[in-house]
């Protein structure tokens, strides 16, 4: 039940303190004029420790034990009024401090905000929790613990080595004594603190990963009773237990470690000082120096460790589970630099697949697509068309993994959906274009914030951004929403979307505003890159640039190119005839009077829009 657990591997053990100091490292770097300052201000703890002791000493050797009892009054009188400039330090420090961990709590803000806008374009369900903690409640604990750490720790150097030095000034022999516990004590302390992480972290994870085994259990009663698993669930409930007090007990023993670390270092200084008291009074030491190195151990040092040892074992500990928290899992790389989380699975693997899907928007409304089964191809260019509310944009979102199917499944690249592949594997455009305030680089890298000025000429080239360039007047102009017309504004995500350039793109009627020749120039533009193209389309034109269209009809279908869907489809026949009356001719029906394919008559045509 206690055998102890085999030892971690390093680089698990030295994870988390090995990131916190990489991150913390150009932090103090960058703010090297603060920490001197701050050291400036401690100078003074470093005097009053000093002449705490030094006072004492020389008050009893050169005062009262020499009969002079107005001296030892006076250095009675030099130690206490060395408090008054260390008070004027705390202020001092104080000040200072501000400098420090206030840009360590906005730069903390700064990199979760950052990561939950990066997260949620990866998962848009999964970041929130997380981020509102960090934005909030951890970023005020790492700036807490912060600042107890860096003003007990600045204490504690400064009154350590002004101990040191009274001691020093007043018979270096008695170091001797005093500094071999000490010294013990803090390496002790000291290797107990990776081990104490780890053991916190193992118990914090067996009771997590118990009370997720209660949790479920609780949920699934009836089912477990049903297939009678009684008894394998109150095993794996037993085992979860058991391993929660082996954590337990392990983190106990450590605890005891760091308590005999703190005795060491704090309580042993004073007892050894007291029992080689004799020898060191007949080897010279005066009555006075002996009562003011104990004024030094008892007043200045015992405190400071008890204050340190106390502070870095609670909030030293919990800054550093949160610091790590900030520094575990890198915002997920820029588009660029990212790995396809999706390769495919052979060449020819469709991009997406629609098997059997059916989509209805609640339980008791009809389907939107009712089993449809639909295949793109890499580079396939795809036209879908139908009158309005035959469920285009609703394909739209689920091609795109914005919408689940109610029935049948979606792939991409021949592998299940999974929302955290969808932005390397697709951009979905609709129709209102989004545009943040920002410069117009950065709305254009907004999806692949590593692209360079080559990759945005070559994009401003292709779909005929240069008057927007111009008007605005360098890519790094302010650019507000507000003043760009409908049709600027899908120009801008059109050219997000071509920068990002992922396996597959879907406009959702996303070249709307734009005129016939600037949609025209976009459109090729898009087929012409190498990944897939969907488009919603609202012109014939539009369509016709396709390898391929599919015909809406509410759950009804069918597909084909378009000089085939003029032979076979009514449909397509009367949104030809109705879109562009001169480009094709409009078939009035069939010779014969049949009803056209999906029902419908060829008069009148149905509305689009
Ligand atoms: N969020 C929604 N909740 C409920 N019903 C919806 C929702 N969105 C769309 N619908 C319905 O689903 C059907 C298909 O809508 P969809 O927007 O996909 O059609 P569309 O062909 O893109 O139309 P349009 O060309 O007018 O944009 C319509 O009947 C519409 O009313």
């Amino acid at each position: 039940m206690t055998e102890p657990r085999p030892a971690e591997p390093d680089s698990r053990r030295d994870g988390s303190l090995t990131r916190v100091a990489r991150d913390a490292r150009p932090f103090l770097r960058a703010r090297t004029g603060t920490v001197l300052r701050l050291a400036g201000w401690s100078l003074l703890e470093f005097v009053q420790t000093f002449l705490g002791g030094y006072g004492v000493a020389r008050a009893l050797d050169h005062g009262f034990l020499a009969g002079r009892p107005l001296t030892g009054l006076l250095w009675l009188a030099v130690a206490a009024v060395a408090v008054l400039p260390a008070q004027l330090a705390t202020r001092g420090v104080f000040g200072r401090l501000a400098d420090l961990v206030e840009p360590l709590r906005d730069g903390l803000v700064r990199r979760a905000v950052s990561r939950a806008l990066a997260g949620a374009l990866a998962h848009p369900a999964g970041t929130t929790a997380r981020s509102l903690s960090q934005v909030t409640h951890q970023s005020e604990i790492a700036r807490d613990g912060w600042a107890g750490l860096v003003l007990t720790l600045r204490s504690f150097v400064f009154t350590v080595a002004g101990a040191v030095a009274g001691l020093l000034a007043l018979e270096p022999r008695l170091l001797l004594i005093v500094l071999p516990p000490l010294i013990l004590g803090a390496a002790l302390f000291l290797a107990t603190l990776l081990p104490m992480a780890a053991r916190q972290r193992d118990y914090l994870t067996a009771d997590e990963a118990y009370a997720a085994h209660a949790g479920k259990a609780a949920a699934d009663l009836r089912d477990i009773a049903a297939a009678g698993a009684a008894d394998r669930t109150v095993a794996e409930s037993r085992a979860l237990a058991d391993e929660q007090v082996r954590a337990a007990r392990s983190l106990a023993r450590w605890s005891g470690v760091r308590v005999v670390a703190l005795a060491v270092c704090g309580r042993f200084p004073p007892l050894l000082l007291l029992l080689g008291a004799p020898w060191l009074l007949r080897n010279g030491l005066t009555p006075g120096a002996l009562v003011g190195a104990l004024t030094y151990l008892t007043q200045a040092l015992a405190p400071a460790v008890q204050a340190l040892m106390t502070m870095l074992s609670t909030v030293g500990g919990r800054l550093l589970v949160v610091l790590d928290r900030f520094t575990d899992a890198p915002p997920p790389p820029a588009a660029d630099d990212r790995p396809p989380s999706v390769p495919p699975v052979r060449g020819s693997a469709p991009v997406a697949e629609l098997r059997a899907v059916t989509f209805a928007y609640g339980p008791a409304a009809h389907p939107v697509l009712d089993r449809l089964s639909l295949t793109v191809a890499p580079g396939e260019h795809l036209a879908v068309v139908g009158p309005s509310g035959s469920g285009k944009s609703t394909l739209a979102a689920v091609i795109a993994g914005v919408e689940r199917p109610t029935a049948g499944a979606v792939r991409w690249h021949g592998r299940p959906v999974r929302p955290a592949d969808a932005t390397s594997v697709r951009v979905l455009l609709p129709q209102h274009a989004y545009v943040f305030t920002g410069s117009l680089r950065d709305n254009l890298r907004y999806l692949r914030p590593a692209a360079g000025d080559r990759d945005l000429a070559a994009m401003i080239d292709a779909l005929g951004l240069d008057p927007l360039l111009s008007r605005l007047g360098s890519l790094d102009a302010p650019l507000e929403p507000d003043r760009l017309s409908q049709g600027e504004r899908q120009l801008v995500a059109l050219g997000r979307a071509y920068v990002a350039a992922p396996p597959l793109i879907v406009l959702d009627e996303a070249t709307s505003r734009l005129d016939p020749a600037a949609e025209t120039r976009a459109e090729l533009a898009f087929a012409a890159l190498p990944g897939a193209l969907v488009v919603v389309a609202h012109r014939l034109s539009s369509a016709r640039r396709a390898d391929r269209i599919l015909v809406m009809d509410g759950p009804r279908t069918c597909c084909g190119t378009s000089a085939e869907l003029l032979r076979t489809s009514a449909l397509y026949r009367d949104l030809a005839g109705l879109w562009e009356p001169d480009e094709e001719p409009r078939t009035s029906g069939e010779p014969d009077g049949r009803p056209r394919e999906n029902g419908l008559k060829s008069s009148p045509p149905p509305s689009l829009f």
